[in-house]
């Protein structure tokens, strides 16, 4: 996919890894809606991304994932700012195993309605151009850990969905490409709430363990999944992917046996 003048959607992205995407979008010349709950932080990274690439090319809108009609309006307050829409990145994402029905909202039932919203709007289905959506899974997908139960299904959950929707897509010849990303542990905000109670409830006790996992894996900068999410936007021959990102092997995809059915 050829990048200037293209519009992208990313949810969760006011900071961390949504944030660093949009900065690797923008670059790229396209125009970028940050969809985030968080006024405060969306305001100021808007800001800053006026700054360096004109007030033109972005817009924020204060939006929980959760609430269905503001996410449908957030879709369509893009698609009215700014004409189009070509890239839907369903980023947003949470760690609470407290209150863990929280987290299936946030982590696979907001990232299936964004998934939906964007086949509204881009699917050949539907008239439209077509375009290509990123659900963000993890590692926790591949290498479950005892800290962590509900993000581990809700990470394990967007793969299964998104790899089904794919061949979907496909088949229906809907026009839009739909991929996986998996990043191991990585430098943002996210990081810091596996040491928090309000977070982690009684699996906060194993927060040691979790800090040897991060020592050992090692923590990788947003800039690199940045890389990788522009690898898949662009890659006009992915679809049903699913790329891990790690220190040990980079920016990598998981290989799955071929449908034998
Ligand atoms: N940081 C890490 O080590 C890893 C993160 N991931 C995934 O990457 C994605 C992004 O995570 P990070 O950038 O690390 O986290 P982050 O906490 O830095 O950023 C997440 C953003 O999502 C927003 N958000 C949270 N709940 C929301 C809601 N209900 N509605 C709208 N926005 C909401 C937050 O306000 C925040 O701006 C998540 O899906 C996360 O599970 C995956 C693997 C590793
Ligand atoms: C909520 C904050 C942490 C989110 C990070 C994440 O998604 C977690 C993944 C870990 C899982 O829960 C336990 C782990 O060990 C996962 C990280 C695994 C990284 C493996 C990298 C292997 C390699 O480098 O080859």
């Amino acid at each position: 996919m050829a990048l200037c003048g293209k519009v992208a959607l990313i949810t969760g992205g006011a900071q961390g890894i949504g944030r660093a995407v949009a900065e690797a979008l923008l670059m790229s010349d396209c125009r970028v809606s940050l969809v985030d709950l968080n006024r405060n932080v969306g305001e100021e990274s808007k800001t800053k991304l006026d700054a360096e690439f004109g007030e033109e090319k972005s817009l924020f809108i204060q939006c929980d994932v959760t609430d269905s009609g503001a996410l449908q309006d957030a879709f369509k307050r893009t698609v009215e700012r700014f004409g189009r829409l070509d890239v839907v990145i369903n980023n947003a994402g949470i760690n609470n195993e407290k209150n863990w029905e929280k987290t299936i909202q946030v982590n696979l039932t907001s990232v299936i309605k964004g998934t939906y919203l964007g086949l509204d709007y881009m699917s050949k289905e539907h008239g439209k151009e077509g375009g290509v959506i990123i659900n963000v899974s993890s590692m926790a997908a591949f290498l479950h850990s005892p800290h962590q139960p509900v993000y581990t299904a809700t990470k394990h959950g967007v793969i299964g969905f998104s790899r089904a929707l794919a061949d979907a897509a496909e088949l229906g010849n809907y026009g839009v490409r739909i991929n996986v990303l998996c990043p191991a542990f990585v430098d943002t905000p996210l990081l810091q709430t596996v040491s928090q109670e309000d977070n982690m409830g009684k699996f906060v006790k194993f927060k040691d363990d979790f800090k040897q996992r991060m020592d050992k894996f090692g923590v990788l900068k947003p800039s690199l999944i940045a890389e990788g999410m522009m690898r898949i936007i662009t890659d006009e021959s992915l679809n049903g992917a699913v790329m891990k990102i790690t220190s040990s092997k980079g920016i990598h995809f998981h290989n799955y046996e071929p449908l034998s059915a």
